[in-house]
């Protein structure tokens, strides 16, 4: 479609200078026939007809173009879409917690949106470039000092233009964390997500008073570089009318001078005319086109970030069942931009079929070991060992496969309750009998029963006949996601927090029931859920402090048993 609209341009561009020829020589033909009225008109009336085919001929080409355009622009924006998307589940967890990569994602992001008739306009750009050259011959022909004057006219505004560009690039990129806060504001200020917290809290003039103070600034800075640039714009243009007018000047005096025909003359007045108008449409274009090249280099910048957990080599399949467990040896690990470390020092073995449980203040790092095991993130120092090979040694996917994670932060997808649960394995998006075997194991089937529309039920309200569920019912729809795959070790971090009692003990009744002989990490605040593990794992500031049965432990009379009492005295 490219290539068709790219040579649909190239006939188009030589039409205006083959129609202001045709009407050259019907003007001279009409002069001959004014003076000679004995001369044959026959001649004159092919010309008319050749200019009303050329004049609809232009108007269908100009419209074929438009409709490619638009097409074109529609393709290009889906395939940027997806490239984006694409590129973004490549990258790793930690990428996505940096604020310089958000700002790359956030410039390919607008790359999609506005940039989409780029392509376009560097068409329409090279198509008036070609009317123009063919303009410029005709002038050529005339007398080449005319091309000299006009070039030297236009030279001035297309520095100015370029110079604007990269200013405003430059503006505009400094704006880009800022634009991402705003963005950010006004989606706080109205959403559905928000609407509830801000009423409570009555935020709306704080939120709003802050979008005025973003949005103000921006307006005052690109308000200061707009008016440079038109003051600026407008003189360069002024100097480029002087150009054009002392070439018509001089056209005038040759055809006064009769060195021209009048046919001549409303020729070359013509090409001067849409001359003028082509440069003023380029010059346009100039700008857009070139911030767009500019721009276009953030898109490119975006698809060079690499992931950073480096895929093996030669990736090991996870073994069919576990030997000897998952092994940490003074395992260690540091986010990005942090002081502290999250986990340090972490020796212990997690073995086949064993359940633990991790326990810990806020902020411990229970969430982070679990991360490491699941490979969204790889110790900084020290080393997990599955079976006595690297963990990085084994297929990514084949690991992610293997080792299913339910975080406290689940998702609560808009979609039908089924694919809410199928989301745990999407290859069995259709498979309705393991999604309702997943949802009764995670007592979720009750509520299917409940909704209007059973699984087929949309979920949340955001869009048509959505029905919102409840924290816990939301909970258990989360939790079916871990039974939808076979994994070998299951991670469930606070998978109960929003579960009434009755319903947590049955909760994990059954878990232990359905993965008996296989490994499992909870991670709970709750002593009556983690008193079920064979072995309690307590973390300090990131390091292991103890670790043992629930027995041992509160014989030991350490932090664990502290924190119990702690629990079990709320309760006398
Ligand atoms: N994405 C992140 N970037 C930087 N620091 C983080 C990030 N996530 C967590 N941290 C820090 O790492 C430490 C451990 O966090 P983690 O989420 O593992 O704690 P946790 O034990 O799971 O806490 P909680 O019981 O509150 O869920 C915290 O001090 C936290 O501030």
């Amino acid at each position: 479609m490219t290539i068709v609209s790219f040579v649909l341009r190239i006939i188009r561009s030589a039409m205006p200078v083959a129609l202001l020829y045709v009407g050259k020589l019907i003007i001279d033909d009409v002069i001959i026939l004014s003076h000679n009225h004995a001369a044959q008109t026959y001649h004159l009336w092919q010309l008319v007809g050749l200019e009303f085919v050329l004049a609809i001929l232009t108007d269908g080409l100009s419209r074929a173009i438009t409709l490619m355009d638009s097409l074109l622009g529609d393709l290009f924006s889906n395939h940027t879409s997806v490239r984006i998307m694409s590129h973004a589940a490549m990258l790793d967890l930690d990428q996505f917690e940096d604020a310089v990569f958000y700002d790359k994602l956030e410039r390919a992001r607008q790359q999609t949106v506005g940039r989409t008739i780029l392509l376009s306009q560097i068409m329409s750009q090279i198509q008036d470039l070609i009317t123009m050259a063919f303009l410029a011959a005709g002038l050529m022909a005339f007398n080449p000092w005319l091309i000299i004057m006009l070039l030297f006219a236009i030279i001035p505004a297309f520095l100015g233009e370029s110079y604007f560009n990269d200013r405003s690039y430059l503006l505009t990129r400094g704006q880009t964390p800022e634009r991402r806060e705003l963005d950010y504001v006004r989606y706080l200020g109205a959403s559905d997500e928000t609407a509830k917290e801000i009423k409570i809290f009555d935020l709306s003039g704080f939120i709003i008073d802050r979008f005025k103070q973003l949005s103000a600034r921006f307006y005052k800075d690109n308000k200061r570089l707009s008016i440079q640039r038109s003051l600026w714009g407008t003189f360069f243009a002024m100097l480029g009318s002087v150009g054009y007018y002392a070439a018509y000047v001089f056209i005038i005096v040759g055809a006064i001078e009769g060195k021209v025909s009048i046919g001549q003359l409303a020729f070359l007045a013509g090409s001067f005319r849409q001359l003028r108008s082509l440069l003023e449409g380029i010059l346009t274009r100039f700008t857009s086109v070139s911030q767009g090249a500019i721009y276009l280099s953030d898109f490119f910048d975006f698809f060079e970030i690499r992931p950073k957990i480096k895929l093996a080599a030669k990736p090991l399949p996870f073994p069919k069942v576990i030997q000897q467990g998952f092994v940490f040896e003074d395992v260690g690990f540091k986010y990005v931009n942090a002081e502290r470390w999250a986990n340090r020092h972490l020796n212990f073995t997690l073995y086949p079929g064993e359940k633990l449980a991790l326990v810990g203040e806020n902020g411990a790092g229970k969430t982070t070991l679990v991360k490491l095991l699941s490979r969204l993130y790889d110790p900084t120092e020290g080393r997990i060992l599955l079976d006595g090979v690297d963990l990085r040694e084994y297929d990514l996917t084949d690991l992610r496969l293997n080792v299913g994670v339910i975080f406290q932060d689940y998702l609560r997808y808009q979609m039908t309750f089924a694919q809410n649960i199928a989301a745990g394995n999407i290859n069995q998006l259709h498979n309705d009998a393991l999604i309702k075997q997943s949802a009764k194991q995670s007592l979720a089937d009750l509520l299917a029963a409940k909704l209007p529309g059973g699984y087929n039920q949309q979920l949340g309200k955001r869009f048509a006949d959505g029905v919102e569920l409840s924290g816990g019912e939301w909970q258990k729809v989360a939790l079916a996601r871990a039974y939808m795959r076979d994994a070998q070790l299951l991670i469930l971090d606070e998978p109960t927090s929003a579960l009434d009692a009755r319903a947590e003990y049955e909760v994990f009744q059954r878990f232990a029931d359905l993965t008996k002989g296989k490994s499992a990490i909870l991670i709970s605040h709750r002593f009556s859920t983690v008193r079920m593990a064979d072995r309690i794992l307590v973390l300090e500031k990131g390091e292991l402090k103890e670790i043992g049965s629930h027995e041992e432990l509160l014989i030991k009379g350490g932090i664990y048993a502290e924190l119990f009492d702690l629990q079990a005295m709320g309760y006398r």
